[in-house]
């Protein structure tokens, strides 16, 4: 029987990790080791879990050893942009150092090494974004982001970088919520919103994310990759397409713009992806926005029955 491949996959616990262990968990062709901070918060399911603080290098150093994986997918991260902000030090500790312990236990089994980063590592001045854009943050979080790039890129592993935009999706045990969540149950709840119209995203399915890390993964891919949505939104406009598709009150959907609404970290203005690349090399196509939001309804409703 041809070996398996061994997957060592970072942050199983949240969004994107438990998506990638639906695709990667019984595969024939991988053997997969999800790891998370402290217990896994995955329920029944039989994935094989070894919980690794990514902080602590030891912890680290001891478990990559141990493990020799062929492939790392590395999503861990602190997402939380707000928090990232009021608490940098926490947030470089989880992006950058976490980053830079695994590269280094990867130094003496070179494994192909995928990271997962951000538009939020763009200044958001230009609306269209191929993988080459120079890269200047507006926030604390993508500066971090973009540092771990960087140590990725110098590592001398065989590396390749997805970068992603405004996920959305649903899993069990999630630490946020999302964009078309928080629209959903707001507007159920019969709460007035505040959405601005002048930021411009290319949201992105959770899974067509874990499809594309995959992707690149299934292909020994190498170099930066957009992985993203095609439709370029603005928020005003998703929370209305949320709002049309489950039947919900548009009128509580307040327009503004980001002169008005303020968050704690500053957000890029513009940061829609040209995905061609990944279409092209990896064979990567994402739904559109309306198809992502009618699997995330049946989902929904599978998790309430
Ligand atoms: N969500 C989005 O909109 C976007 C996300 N991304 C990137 O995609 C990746 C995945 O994001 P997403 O799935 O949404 O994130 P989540 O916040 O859902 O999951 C991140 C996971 O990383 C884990 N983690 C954080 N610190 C550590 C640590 N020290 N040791 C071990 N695990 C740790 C968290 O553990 P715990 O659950 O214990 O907190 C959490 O489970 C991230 O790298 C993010 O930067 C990029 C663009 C957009
Ligand atoms: C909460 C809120 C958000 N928004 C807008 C601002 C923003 O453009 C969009 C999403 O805002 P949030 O604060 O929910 O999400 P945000 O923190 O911007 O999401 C980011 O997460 C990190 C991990 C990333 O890497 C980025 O790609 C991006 O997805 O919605 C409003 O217009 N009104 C609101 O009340």
């Amino acid at each position: 029987m041809k070996n398996k491949k061994r997957i060592f996959l970072t942050g199983a616990n949240g969004l994107l990790g438990q998506k990638l262990i639906d695709l990667l968990d019984n595969h024939q062709d991988y053997e997969l080791i999800a790891s998370g901070r402290g217990a896994s918060r995955l329920g029944d399911r039989a994935v094989r879990y070894v919980s690794c603080d990514l902080e602590d290098k030891e912890t680290v150093t001891k478990t990559l050893e141990e493990i020799r994986p062929d492939i790392i997918i590395h999503g861990a991260a602190m997402t939380h942009v707000d928090i990232c902000e009021q608490n940098q030090e926490a947030c470089y500790s989880a992006n950058v150092l976490a980053t830079k312990y695994l590269l280094d236990a990867s130094q003496s089994f070179s494994p192909h090494f995928i990271f997962v980063s951000t538009d939020f590592i763009f200044s958001g001045e230009k609306e269209l974004l191929t993988e080459e854009e120079e890269a200047a943050p507006v926030n604390y979080y993508g500066q971090t982001k973009l540092e771990a790039e960087e140590l990725v890129k110098k590592s001398g592993l065989k590396w390749a970088i997805a970068r992603t935009v405004l996920v959305f999706g649903i899993s069990p045990g999630l630490s946020r919520s999302n964009i078309v969540l928080w629209v959903k149950e707001s507007l159920e709840q019969g709460k007035t919103i505040q959405v601005v119209n002048d930021q411009f995203r290319t949201p992105t399915l959770a899974e067509d994310l874990a499809m594309g890390c995959f992707l690149i993964a299934q292909k020994g891919a190498e170099g930066v990759f957009n992985i993203s949505g095609s439709d370029l939104l603005t928020p005003y406009q998703m929370a209305l397409e949320v709002a049309d598709y489950f039947d919900l009150d548009q009128s509580l959907i307040q327009e503004t713009d980001s002169t008005k609404f303020t968050q704690p970290a500053k957000r890029p203005l513009k940061t829609g992806f040209i995905i061609k690349k990944a279409q092209k090399e990896l064979g990567y196509e994402p739904k559109t926005f309306r198809a992502a939001i009618g699997i995330l309804a049946k989902q929904i409703i599978l998790a309430r029955s």
